[in-house]
């Protein structure tokens, strides 16, 4: 990668939490612009840990994490991230509106000014009829593409996702795939993407981190090179099945147990 596509570069980073655990040991990493990295491995692996280290929610214990002039996003990286949890965590009392109006509302921005913005963000996942609605009404699919809606309403540059979708039903799942790799690629966003799942994690993206647990640390780093747009046609081929054997494997190697879906 030249210096210039690096967006995010991750030098000889350790954490250790004050009780002593040591949540990854020595990642570096350089994370380029448009790139779509899953970051995969088994509970403990520290991918949760990382994801937030690159958000700057908490500090590396060691070694340094740094953005790329280039990116213009060097001194300012906060406002150009979105975050995405596992649960969507959405108000319960604020319409679909306020929910994604909230990051807008926190740095400043009037109701009026948003509005046009919000109304983007629902359009972009589908959701333009519902922003009226309360979350309790929407199912859990619709929920997180609330929680998505939320993090792209700022513009961000650099999408964290944090085993978005390990708690919805498999169809859900798939068309919520489908939903990110179409934002990935209408946004020139870079998305870095934490997971469980191998088939997930190759049907999504073109650079897998594989971790392993106890120290976390990064063993293998993956590429996938089956082009995009990637639909139902690459789930079904032999390349993509290929691919997972592949990564699986790598994978397999890191467990002891088998705390991992395939
Ligand atoms: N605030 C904390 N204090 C102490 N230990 C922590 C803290 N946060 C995480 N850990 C520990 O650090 C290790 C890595 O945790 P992390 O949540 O990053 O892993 P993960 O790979 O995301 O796991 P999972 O897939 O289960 O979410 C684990 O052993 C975890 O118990």
């Amino acid at each position: 990668m030249t210096k210039a596509d690096s967006l995010i570069r991750i030098s000889g980073v350790d954490k250790r939490f004050a009780n002593g655990t040591v949540a990854l040991r020595d990642l570096s990493l350089d994370i380029g612009q448009r790139q779509f990295i899953s970051f995969l491995g088994p509970s403990g692996c520290g991918k949760s840990t990382a994801l937030r280290m690159i958000a700057g929610l908490t500090a590396p214990s060691t070694g340094s994490i740094e953005w790329s002039k280039e990116s213009g996003a060097a001194s300012k990286h906060v406002h150009d991230i979105g975050f995405v949890f596992q649960e969507p965590t959405l108000m319960p009392w604020a319409t679909v509106f306020d929910n994604v109006y909230l990051p807008l509302r926190l740095v400043g921005t009037s109701r009026k000014a948003a509005q046009p913005l919000v109304e983007e963000a629902l359009e972009q996942v589908g959701l333009a009829n519902f922003a009226a609605v309360y979350p309790r009404e929407l199912s859990g699919g619709m929920k997180m593409r609330v929680s998505i809606a939320r993090a792209m309403v700022t513009r961000p540059r650099v999408l964290l996702m944090d085993e978005p979708f390990a708690a919805l039903d498999e169809m859900t799942r798939v068309k919520l795939n489908n939903d990110v790799l179409r934002l990935w690629s209408e946004h020139d966003l870079t998305v870095i993407f934490v997971t469980h799942s191998v088939w997930e994690s190759v049907y999504l993206s073109n650079r897998i981190i594989v971790m392993a647990a106890r120290p976390g640390r990064v063993v293998d780093d993956i590429t996938i090179s089956a082009p995009y747009p990637r639909d139902d046609e690459f789930r079904m081929s032999a390349e993509y099945a290929e691919n997972c054997k592949q990564v699986s494997k790598a994978l397999r190697s890191t467990l002891d147990g088998n705390d991992v879906d395939h």
